[in-house]
């Protein structure tokens, strides 16, 4: 049982599965199809690279980059069809008959050996694999999603490496004219082994997953920064893999050197996604994704520059590594459907827009001073893509940061440390003064000994003889609580970031102008557990919002109403969270990261502004830290209670509730 409640389960016992070895069965299924499905890239533009072997680079450009816009259209155009098909027919036999159809038809293209053969059955794999997608590709519930994606995309960088090895062999064995024949025969097997082992399983352990949306409808319906970033990296991957063929061919490389680009490619991608969640961990994952689609563009300027074959794939490696990192943002940040939408829209338009581009430009010799400089049209189309994807990566990253104000330097060097970057805030600046009384707030995390110590505080100070008001936030007032009981209940959902700093800084004005600015001006010493600073932590910090904006927040919200001592106990957020004995409220069940943000800001406050803080480690024993309150409380009184009768006559206070 997870501390929220939720009981993890197995992938292979939810409903729909029944066995573990069923659930082995269809992974291994959907990572031959997944092979099949990725081998058949390479194999299939190289063999049309073979067939335009006479027609210059223009014409095998073309050639190849058709190949790829007609795999890649149906996931683009035709995607509802693979919906209706899942709902229509046996998912089962359909996958069986899907994978021979596959086998039958790349086995077919070096028999038939024609480029229009070729380019149809191109489109009929491509059209083929979209019965797939339901399974792959579609609304899987998040147990199952890891798995499936895994078997499905982890095969693509095994595809790739297995291609270039299938290059090498082809190179030394046949001629030119049949070097890409052993690639699409092993990919037809390939396709008949997935076709075997769905009918190995009698019947399909699979969720009852739906087809993913229409990539253009999602397009349309969800805009957002987040795609820009995704497009740029998407286009830039879409054009390292259209160019790659005839990239490597003029780098010396043939097909092998072809492969190892998209091994690295793949490789890269694969190791960026197991990255992605674990590095920096603690930067905004908007802010990691905007600048993980710059560093892809600035890498791809790097491979339109370099004239050699090893840098090139070492340069599209990084690239690969930098776009996995930003996918798993992306995923993070807005969720599986849109992100994948839009890369898909993008690297068509790179596989269709990018080898014409490469054509038309055309090779150039390039004089500067004694030095020549040879820029390939391929070269060309890298450049300039890695412009638009750098454009694309800019504009996002100024989109999506949510963390205005806050320098990003310091703040990935932060994050590099597993530290969150809190920036000295700006000591709020006290309105003038025009209650009588004085106010103490206690700060702090979860559980540091808030309410103990501020109780302790005020019974002290009745037995002094002061008009002690004790109050807290939220919900110290009849409006608050209800608004406390909307803010704490778990069943609150959905509640925006802002929307909960404005209840909070609503329950604020409630309290001061009911309860807290009252009894000030009477001349009583208020004591309140928890005020702004809170909010400035909790919202700020802890949600990442703009700080100084809160602070402007609750300015207005309490008038300018500033305490005269805060107390911050200091304790880290594990401690106190074991302290507590009642089940965790909604922000006490927020994740570690959050209460460490949140420790960090009451830091950053306290250190702002020093006068007006005590600041203590609260994992200390009650008693202690209940003298040092005493001792600060004391300077602050209007009319101070001496200590050294305290010390005389022993008499400390007794501590009983008033
Ligand atoms: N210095 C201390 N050492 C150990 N336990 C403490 C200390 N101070 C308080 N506690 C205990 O920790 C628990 C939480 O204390 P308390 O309610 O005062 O914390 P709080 O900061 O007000 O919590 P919350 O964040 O929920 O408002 C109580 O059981 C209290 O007795
Ligand atoms: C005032 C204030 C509070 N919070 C959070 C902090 C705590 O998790 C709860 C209050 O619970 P407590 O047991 O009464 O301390 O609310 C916040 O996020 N922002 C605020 O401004």
């Amino acid at each position: 049982m997870t501390r929220t409640g939720v009981t993890r389960q197995d992938p292979a016992e939810l409903p729909g599965a029944t066995s573990n070895q069923a659930f082995r069965r269809l992974r291994a299924a959907l990572s031959l199809s997944g092979l099949g499905h990725w081998l058949s890239v390479p194999a299939l533009t190289a063999f049309a690279g073979v067939l335009t072997r006479d027609q210059g680079t223009a014409g095998r450009l073309q050639a190849i980059g058709l190949v790829l816009v007609l795999m890649l259209a149906p996931a683009v155009l035709l995607a509802p069809l693979a919906g209706l098909a899942a709902s229509r027919l046996d998912r089962r036999i359909t996958m069986i008959v899907a994978d021979v159809l596959r086998f039958a038809l790349v086995a077919s293209v070096p028999i038939v050996h024609a480029l229009p053969w070729t380019m149809a059955a191109a489109f009929l794999v491509g059209c083929i694999s979209l019965l797939w997608t339901p399974l792959v590709g579609g609304a899987l519930p998040e147990e199952q999603q890891a798995p499936v994606l895994r078997a499905a995309y982890g095969t693509a960088p095994v595809a790739a490496l297995l291609f270039t090895v299938l290059a090498l062999i082809s190179d030394a064995l046949v001629g030119v004219a049949h070097r890409a024949d052993l690639a699409l025969y092993v990919t037809a097997v390939v396709f008949l082994g997935a076709a075997a082992a769905v009918a190995a399983l009698r019947e399909l352990p699979a969720p009852e997953a739906s087809a993913p949306p229409a990539p253009l409808k999602l397009l349309v319906r969800e805009r957002g920064a987040a795609g820009l970033a995704v497009a740029g990296t998407a286009l830039a991957a879409g054009g390292v893999v259209a160019l790659a063929k005839v990239h490597a061919r003029e780098l010396g490389g043939g097909d092998a050197g072809y492969g190892a680009i998209l091994a690295a490619l793949t490789l890269g991608a694969a190791f960026g996604l197991f990255l992605g969640p674990r590095v920096l961990a603690p930067l905004s994952r908007r802010r990691l994704l905007g600048l993980a689609s710059v560093a892809v563009a600035l890498v791809l300027l790097a491979d339109g520059l370099v004239q050699n074959l090893v840098v090139v794939v070492v340069a599209t490696a990084v690239l690969g590594v930098a776009a996995g990192i930003g996918w798993a943002a992306a995923h993070t940040v807005a969720g599986f459907g849109y992100p994948r939408a839009v890369a898909l829209v993008a690297a068509l338009v790179a596989v269709a827009g990018l080898p014409p581009l490469a054509g038309v430009l055309g090779d150039h010799r390039l004089h500067a001073g004694d030095g020549v400089y040879d820029l390939t049209g391929v070269h060309a189309a890298l450049l300039i893509t890695a412009a638009v994807a750098l454009l694309l990566g800019l504009v996002a990253c100024r989109r999506l940061d949510d963390r205005r104000g806050i320098p990003l330097l310091p703040d990935v060097q932060a994050a590099l440390r597993g530290e969150t970057y809190v920036p000295p805030a700006a000591p709020q600046a006290p309105a003038p003064k025009t209650e009588r009384g004085v106010f103490v707030a206690f700060e702090g995390g979860e559980g540091a000994g808030k309410t103990t110590q501020a109780r302790l505080a005020a019974i002290w100070l009745r037995d002094h003889g002061y008009d002690v008001v004790t109050t807290h936030e939220p919900g110290a007032t009849k409006n608050g609580m209800r608004l406390r009981a909307l803010l704490l209940d778990k069943e609150t959902t959905g509640l925006s970031s802002r929307a909960e700093t404005l209840l909070y800084a609503a329950d604020r004005a409630d309290h001061v102008a009911n309860v807290i600015r009252p009894a000030m001006e009477r001349g009583a010493i208020v004591v309140s557990d928890r005020y702004v600073d809170s909010s400035l932590a909790y919202q700020g910090y802890g949600r990442r919002q703009p700080v100084e904006e809160i602070a402007e927040l609750n300015t207005w919200a309490t008038g300018g109403l500033v305490p005269d001592l805060t107390v911050l106990l200091e304790v880290p957020p594990e401690t106190g969270l074991n302290r507590l004995s009642a089940p965790a409220d909604r922000i006490e069940s927020e994740p570690s990261d959050f209460h460490e943000r949140v420790r960090e800001g009451f830091r950053a406050l306290a250190e702002a502004d020093p006068d007006r803080y005590l600041v203590l480690d609260a994992s200390r024993p009650q008693h202690e830290i209940t003298r040092e309150i005493q001792d600060r409380i004391r300077a602050i009184l209007p009319d101070p209670v001496p200590a050294a009768a305290e010390d005389i006559t022993s008499t400390f206070p007794a501590i009983t509730d008033a």
